[in-house]
């Protein structure tokens, strides 16, 4: 994104039209260019390309390789703006020149278990693919090139983009059945940057670390063995894994005798080196993924340079990479950003400018020996010291607190039927009720006014006032649009996860931590940095005040455990249970505190929930459920019959995870669910699930305001596996991406169309 975020700007002031393309294509290269020079002034030798994408890198693929469904090609639009409709959607009104033109989005989803998001390469029945022409990849490699500088091209290898993707709407084909198709491509494409320059290339098969269909393992055989076989004409490959270990995959690496290194992530998984290494073929090279790409702790030099000089000693010097982990588009841009932090706590952190010199570090103290950088290891040694021994990552009282945690604490006092009987006495709700997911437009006046209030140029009051200003204005609005529980709109939020580390004790949190979560849009994820524990109610004043200026039932809004632990940065040095549970209590606290403030319905949003789960079944995945789960049920089990839990995933390939979904015993669930299949709702029917649930039914994630008449026919789908008396009608996920105009124009819709079904099930 660039240091201030400058990716993100340039891009949305193209989208606003308020500068030609040529600006933000021009802004795309400068950042290129500053980034691969950062690297090189931190003591980098091989620097990658091709690694800097508009929107997203799998789309950069998706667009490469001509997988662009007809939708998407019949418009005659830029190359660059095909790109963005299709991660985006287009909707916009004809001109003299020019038709209409109104796409949805292709779908988007977690990469692996980040809060990153890939855009899904969508197939058809009879894909057809075509390289680009002046590819991407190849005018990366050349522009670096012209800058004096030697990159390594990156590409998605073509199992994991295949692997990844799904069979249009509409179609059946299974992705993998095209990889025929699809290796012509990548030879071409190999061959043009090998024409260009380029020696080595990295191809990413990331999908390694998952448990794999036979099919899509044995597809890693003809690929490799039609990558290897171009000999000269080709770089040298390295195939890069990330994120897990690939132990259980071992013997894929029989295939990949061609290629020249494997990296591996002994940042995750260091235990895998042994089985890596002995898999490898007399001549290939390892690079060990040492330095953590997914966490901003600072690296710990003593382990690093040990496990560096065990895979020396094993394969000798030349065949040895020092690496990180993964990619660092998961941390923050650099610590030298962070004037506010204290020092104490800086000390411990690395961003990816600090992890890029962490590496020439680490490899010269292997290759030079310590000596040649002695300043730096006893540096790193003494904040490793500083930290362990910090009294701040240590508080006794939430210690005592969660030694008296009993089964009896995650249980709500009477089962679901009892429980929404006395919640329907309650809240009166009509047949298909209609609620939004928690946050309304987060405007340009909201984000001027909270930055004001950050820099102390209006008080504490000014800024209170203001936002039961905007509190006011989303409850008025809510009235006109006749929804029927209503929300506050969380215009006092930065974020959904940040706003909870500002206000509980044992989070550090960042002025320019951004990290990209998808397209355009960035999270400065807080850090738990010691025992995390609440000081004081965070959300109740503005709940309450909403509550208090209408008479229709008003949600209180709060963040699951999981996922401010997901989102956040978390501690290395103690379980991820441990920092749940802490989070569960706090949250406990909050959620009977709004309802002693008089807040009868409550979401406690678990989005992460989904992308938490460990990459592979097994015992690591039952263990999670269970406590993930459970953090759940401490937080939110303390209430009364009569008050209303309701939870919010926006994660849709529910169907491997509906237990763990079940056993939340949630009163109302609310998912992202407008871009799939209404089927994957069977699962529902099949587990006879007997509490609420409303399924999306528009994407948010899109400017693109859907009719009244699509609407329609989703609940019509969806009604033919949900009972009526079941069915909530909300979007898709919370609105604070959305400008105002298209989200009245789609909620209008949205309310019509409850409406229509009310009637009709009344008769
Ligand atoms: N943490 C997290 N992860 C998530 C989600 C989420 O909501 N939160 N949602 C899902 C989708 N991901 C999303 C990620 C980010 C955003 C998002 O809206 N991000 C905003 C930033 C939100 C924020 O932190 N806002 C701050 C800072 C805003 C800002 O840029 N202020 C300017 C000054 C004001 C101005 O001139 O605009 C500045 O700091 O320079 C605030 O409102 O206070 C953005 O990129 O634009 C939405 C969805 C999954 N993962
Ligand atoms: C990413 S889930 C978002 C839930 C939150 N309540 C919102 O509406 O923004
Ligand atoms: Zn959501």
């Amino acid at each position: 994104m660039g240091v201030n975020r400058d990716l993100k700007k340039a891009t949305e002031a193209y989208w606003a039209g308020k500068v030609p393309q040529d600006d933000l294509v021009a802004e795309g290269k400068r950042l290129r260019l500053e980034h691969w020079k950062i690297q090189k002034d931190a003591g980098i030798d091989i620097i990658p390309s091709n690694d800097f994408a508009f929107y997203d890198h799998v789309l950069d693929h998706i667009q490469l390789f001509g997988v662009v469904p007809e939708r998407y090609t019949k418009n005659n639009l830029t190359p660059l703006d095909q790109y963005f409709a299709m991660g985006r959607g287009l909707q916009r009104p004809a001109t003299d020149s020019t038709p209409a033109v109104d796409v949805p989005a292709l779908e988007m989803v977690k990469w692996f278990d980040s809060n990153y998001h890939y855009v899904k390469p969508t197939l058809q029945d009879n894909q057809t693919f075509k390289l680009a022409s002046n590819p991407k990849p190849v005018a990366d490699f050349l522009e670096a090139k012209e800058a004096g500088i030697i990159t390594r091209p990156v590409l998605l290898g073509p199992v994991s983009f295949l692997h990844l993707g799904k069979a249009d709407r509409g179609h059946s084909i299974e992705p993998i059945s095209a990889l025929d198709k699809l290796l012509p491509l990548y030879q071409d494409l190999l061959k043009q940057l090998k024409e260009a320059g380029a020696e080595t290339v990295q191809i990413d098969e990331p999908i390694l670390v998952f448990d794999l269909p036979k099919r899509v393992k044995d597809a890693f055989k003809p690929a490799y063995e039609k990558l290897g076989s171009l000999g000269s004409s080709a770089p040298k490959i390295v195939l890069a894994t990330y994120f897990g270990d690939i132990v259980h995959n071992i013997d894929v690496l029989d295939y990949l005798k061609g290629v020249y290194a494997i990296h591996v992530d002994l940042v995750r998984n260091p235990e895998q080196f042994e089985t890596v290494a002995a898999a490898l073929g007399p001549q290939q090279v390892l690079s060990a993924g040492v330095v953590d790409g997914r966490n901003i702790w600072k690296t710990n030099f003593k382990r690093a340079i040990e496990i560096v000089e065990g895979a020396v000693q094993k394969l000798g010097k030349d065949r040895v990479i020092v690496a990180s982990s993964s990619s660092l588009l998961h941390t923050p841009h650099t610590l030298a950003s962070e004037k506010k932090l204290d020092p104490e706590i800086a000390d411990w952190f690395s961003f990816a400018c600090e992890k890029a010199k962490e590496l020439a570090i680490i490899a010269k103290a292997v290759t030079e020996g310590p000596a040649s950088v002695r300043d730096a290891l006893e540096a790193n040694a003494k904040s490793m010291q500083a930290r362990a021994s910090s009294s701040r990552t240590n508080d006794q009282a939430v210690k005592e607190r969660q030694s008296k945690v009993t089964p009896e604490l995650h249980e709500r006092k009477s089962p679901f039927p009892i429980r929404i009987s006395e919640q329907q006495k309650r809240l009166n709700l009509p047949l298909f009720p209609t609620t939004t997911i928690g946050s309304f437009p987060q405007t340009k006046d909201i984000r001027v006014h909270r930055n004001k209030f950050t820099k102390g140029e209006i008080t504490a009051e000014e800024y209170e006032k203001f936002i039961e200003k905007e509190i006011e204005m989303v409850v008025k609005v809510q009235e006109e649009l006749d929804l029927d529980v209503f929300v506050h709109g969380e215009p006092e939020r930065n974020d959904m996860v940040q706003y909870f580390g500002e206000r509980l004790n044992g989070y550090a949190f960042t002025t320019h931590g951004w990290v990209q979560s998808y397209g355009s849009r960035c999270v400065r994820p807080p850090i738990v940095v010691g025992d995390i524990s609440r000081p004081a109610p965070m959300t109740v004043k503005e709940s309450k005040y909403a509550a208090s200026i209408s008479p229709k039932p008003m949600k209180g809004m709060l963040t699951g455990p999981i996922t401010c632990l997901r989102w956040s940065f978390p501690r290395d040095d103690v379980h991820q249970s441990v920092q749940a549970q802490q989070l569960a209590l706090a949250l406990r606290d909050e959620v009977v505190d709004l309802e002693k403030a008089g807040i009868y319905v409550i979401q406690v949003d678990e989005p992460a929930l989904r992308e938490g789960l460990p990459l592979r079944s097994g015992k690591e995945r039952t263990d999670y459920l269970k406590w993930a789960v459970d953090s759940f049920r401490l937080a939110t089990a303390g209430v009364e019959d009569g008050t209303q839990i309701h939870s919010h995933f926006c994660y849709s390939e529910f169907q491997d995870f509906f237990y763990a979904i079940a056993a939340l015993d949630a009163d109302v669930l609310s998912i992202e669910n407008s871009k799939s299949d209404a089927k994957l709702l069977k699962v529902f029917v099949d587990e006879a699930y007997p509490r609420h649930i409303g399924p999306g039914v528009y994407d948010i994630h899109s400017p693109r305001v859907p009719s009244e008449q699509e609407i329609r026919d989703r609940i019509a789908e969806m009604l033919q596996y949900l009972k009526p008396d079941q069915l909530w009608i909300d979007p898709d996920c919370g609105l604070k991406t959305r400008q105002w105009k298209e989200t009245k124009a789609a909620l209008t819709n949205m309310v019509n169309a409850a409406k229509f079904f009310r009637t009709q099930y009344s008769k």
